[in-house]
């Protein structure tokens, strides 16, 4: 669905070269949905305007749904939907009005383009709300008309830019459970930039982690983690000392026995089975997961956390 080879992108900001894109080769299947981290400045942006259409790119090269980025850009606008940043529609427009106006602008029927609106009010929750004006919507709502506005022709491909920026925790699962059913529905690949990394974590099947310029990782996020951090194990039992050993790692401090190791959540079960063989009572066991925050840190030496908190 998206097949980029050393694509680039440099700017010239007061005589000095910026590359904010420097040689990324990516794919994406159809039906995929990729999350793109990075810090502020990595070139995610950048990246998605070149897939968008909507930069040329320096060098390098792009096909977005089987076309090519250069050659035919209309081709592409037409396949792909982009829910950019800033919100898409006029504010004293109603809600089906800007629906059914950006159906037209691909060539839809108005007949076409009511059902299809209908559809996406149905499937995004936007029932009720046809003839309320743009500005009248609650920050979530509005999401979800830009999200719709996106879908109207279409298209086989969703680009979405921090589509949850702003929103508070409910509304971000909300817009998400209707992200997935369209997804169930439709077989839609979709893209995503995102500073929320739990967000990443939980809904994409594959991450990738830019940084200056570039694709420093790219995997899901439980290879993420067992690649680039670890997980905790800290096990509260009556003999420390034996458990490590019989063990064979971990260390033992404060009357406790501690572990640090990729995959803890599928390895603690069988520890403890042994554990128990051996007659060690085991009173407490916790699990502290790696977060992909972790893996960040690993791979960048920065937090994206507090990055995406100062942004
Ligand atoms: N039009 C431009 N002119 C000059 N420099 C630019 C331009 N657009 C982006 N850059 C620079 O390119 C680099 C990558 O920017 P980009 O916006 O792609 O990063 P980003 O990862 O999307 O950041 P954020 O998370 O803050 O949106 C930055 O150093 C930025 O300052």
């Amino acid at each position: 669905m998206i097949l980029t080879e050393d694509l680039r992108r440099t700017f010239r900001r007061r005589g000095a070269v910026v590359e904010a894109v420097r040689g990324i080769s990516l794919r994406v299947d159809r039906g995929e949905l990729v999350a793109v981290l990075g810090p502020n400045g990595a070139g995610k942006s950048t990246l998605l305007r070149m897939l968008t259409t909507l930069l040329a790119p320096t060098s390098g090269s792009a096909r977005v749904a089987g076309v090519d980025v250069v050659t035919d850009p209309t081709g592409v606008r037409r396949r792909i939907g982009y829910v950019g940043q800033g919100n898409a529609g006029g504010h004293n427009h109603r809600v089906l009005d800007e629906l059914v106006t950006q159906g037209a602008l691909y060539g839809q029927t108005r007949v076409a383009a009511r059902r299809r609106a209908g559809e996406l009010m149905e499937t995004l929750d936007l029932r009720g709300l046809e003839r309320r004006t743009v500005s009248s919507l609650s920050g979530g709502q509005r999401r979800r008309m830009d999200v719709a506005i996106g879908l109207m022709h279409h298209p086989e491909l969703l680009f979405l830019d921090e589509p949850t920026t702003g929103m508070d925790p409910q509304a971000r699962a909300n817009l998400w459970q209707h992200i997935t059913t369209l997804r169930e529905a439709t077989d839609t690949t979709v893209v995503l930039t995102t500073h929320y990394l739990e967000e990443a974590d939980e809904m994409a099947e594959r991450i990738v982690v830019v940084d200056h310029g570039e694709v420093i990782a790219d995997a899901g996020s439980d290879d993420l983690r067992a690649r680039h951090a670890e997980d905790r194990i800290v096990l509260e039992v009556d003999d420390p000392g034996r458990a490590a050993s019989l063990l064979e790692e971990g260390s033992v401090a404060g009357g406790r026995v501690e572990l640090r190791l990729a995959h803890g959540a599928r390895r603690m079960p069988g520890m403890l089975a042994r554990l128990d063989h051996a007659g060690i009572t085991v009173h407490a066991a916790h699990l502290h997961e790696a977060s992909l925050d972790d893996v960040f840190l690993a791979l960048t030496g920065r937090s994206l956390r507090e990055e995406g908190a100062a942004a």
